[in-house]
């Protein structure tokens, strides 16, 4: 039981956008409120000015008074934890002075900085001194800021801004202002292929962000969109890189799913900030991880007395012909030569039934089988070295058994954990059971999916899933599958009682075929 570490844990990644309001709904404040909470981020609000604005353009602007502009600065800083301020549409230098001001007062642990000067239907919403104020009082604050071509252009004092390398030259102006990172977004260049670039700088290191070009006109607040999802990828904990492609995913995904949206009769209409909904919280950090796969995870452990006689790769086959979701391979005993030859063998099964797979702490055999990804012990390898090996595009899991390691793995970049062990079990020695309330602790304190793992059997699943938190994903089993002589029939018996758990469409599992 970890009861008295639930509280300081729960507390949400916590987002202050600071922005106009448009009554359209689809920028400024509205925008940042509705991107954080698709991506799981609280987000407090202090509004610097009330635009009428809809999809035709801007017809009024009311600069918020400055002492109640203040005010929500104060009311907000002084009570709440802020991780990260985004700020957007700043009209005037006085509100810009104010907001450093408090920047300076109170400590956060990230500023975005999106650098709104003119509205798409080309309406200006601040006036032209606060170029320069936000260049020589709020930039030197800033971690990252994200300028479009022609906010560069009015930023760096380039004029024609066309090409990639004129966005590199502009990044580098930028920043020597002072931010940590320049987001240059190559939105409004001329697009002759369909990739759309935006360019990260560091002041050391370019990176090139590539996307789909989405041939649409619903884009309006997609600037905004993309600062308050950096933003809040940074409040969960992620480093810029990290964030900014999260963020890009999340636009690309927002922008195909709008594109035939229609709300209004102008002509730049909004994203759908919470596009299918249920459907995007499926998604994991990992691109194409469907969280669902976790249900029901069968751990192939080569090393482990078994009662039937088959290869590692039709121990596999047979589990997930009975339903299995994942597998994940683990040898502590094999050589790698020996090893890697039968994760090859596995892989190939998985690929075909298009069912994940993953390697127990071997990184390397991981990555020359082109397993689907790795799970690390505690013991092993540290995640965040193995997510820069492994790139985005790879599952990481880790094992944990408390809070505080289930919030490490999240904040070094982890897919998913594996909590446990849950009951007594052989299969672990001299591992302490954490326990049903440890468990469930652990899944409200964490917004990872949690897979339960430790003494599981189709005896308490029931009484594991029934009253879950919903983070809890699924249930991991390893010695159902060695102690029972068939292995398609253990999976099917346990498959069988988890769907009623889940409202989702987990396949059936096939047809029972015995393969031992
Ligand atoms: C109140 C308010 N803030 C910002 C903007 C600009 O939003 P942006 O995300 O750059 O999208 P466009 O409006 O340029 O499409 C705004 N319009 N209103
Ligand atoms: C790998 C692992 N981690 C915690 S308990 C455990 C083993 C669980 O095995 P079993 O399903 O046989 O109890």
């Amino acid at each position: 039981m970890l009861p008295q570490a639930v509280n300081r844990s729960s507390r949400k990644p916590h987002v202050l956008t600071v922005a106009g309001s448009d009554s359209g709904g689809g920028a400024g404040i509205q925008a940042d409120i509705k991107a954080c909470g698709a991506l799981g981020v609280y987000c407090s609000t202090a509004i610097t000015a009330l635009t009428a604005q809809n999809t035709m353009g801007v017809q009024g602007i009311h600069v918020t008074p400055e002492d109640i502009f203040a005010r929500q600065l104060e009311a907000v800083l002084s009570d709440m934890e802020v991780d990260v301020v985004k700020t957007g549409m700043l009209p005037t230098p006085q509100i810009v002075n104010i907001l450093c001001s408090h920047l300076e007062s109170y400590s956060v642990k990230g500023l975005v900085v999106d650098p709104v000067f003119v509205a798409t239907s080309g309406d200006q919403l601040t006036s032209h001194e606060v170029v320069d104020v936000i260049r020589k009082k709020l930039l030197p604050l800033a971690d990252i800021v994200t300028p479009n071509l022609p906010e560069a252009a009015l930023l760096s004092g380039k004029v024609h801004l066309r090409t990639c390398i004129d966005m590199h030259e502009a990044a580098k102006i930028i920043k020597d202002f002072g931010p940590r990172y320049v987001l240059v977004k190559g939105g409004h260049l001329d697009h002759v292929s369909a990739e759309n670039v935006d360019v990260l700088y560091d002041g050391e290191t370019f990176w090139d962000f590539h996307g789909t070009w989405v041939e649409t006109m619903n884009t309006h607040g997609t600037g905004c969109t993309l600062a308050s999802c950096i933003a809040a990828e940074m409040a969960k904990g992620n480093p810029v890189p990290v964030a900014v492609q999260a963020a890009k995913d999340y636009i690309q995904r927002a922008l195909e799913h709008s594109k035939n949206m229609k709300i209004a009769k102008g002509l730049h209409g909004p994203l759908d900030h919470f596009f299918s909904f249920p459907e995007y919280s499926k998604i994991s950090r990992c691109k194409g991880f469907q969280t669902n796969s976790l249900r029901l995870y069968a751990v192939i452990d080569l090393g482990m007395k078994r009662r039937w006689q088959c290869s590692a790769a039709e121990a596999l086959r047979c589990a997930i012909e009975g339903g299995a979701t994942i597998v994940h391979l683990r040898d502590k005993e094999t050589g790698a030569v020996d090893f890697l030859k039968k994760a090859e063998s596995c892989v190939e099964v998985s690929r075909k039934s298009r069912i994940p797979l993953l390697i127990n702490d071997r990184l390397d055999i991981a990555m020359v089988c082109e397993a689907d990804g790795v799970h690390l012990e505690q013991s092993g390898l540290p995640v965040k070295q193995a997510r820069r090996l492994l790139g985005s595009d790879k599952i990481i899991g880790v094992s944990c058994k408390s809070i505080e390691q289930a919030q490490k793995a999240y904040e070094d970049g982890a897919d998913y954990v594996v909590c446990g062990p849950v009951y007594p079990t052989t299969t672990e020695e001299n591992s302490i059971t954490v326990g049903l309330d440890g468990l469930y602790a652990i899944c409200r304190a964490t917004s990872l999916p949690v897979v339960a793992i430790g003494g599981i059997n189709a005896s308490n699943v029931e009484e594991i899933l029934t009253e879950k938190p919903t983070t809890l994903h699924g249930i991991a089993v390893v010695s159902e599958l060695f102690d029972k002589p068939d292995i398609c029939k253990a999976m099917q018996e346990l498959a069988g009682m988890i769907y009623g758990f889940f409202h989702d469409e987990v396949e059936k599992p096939l047809v029972h075929h015995c393969c031992m």
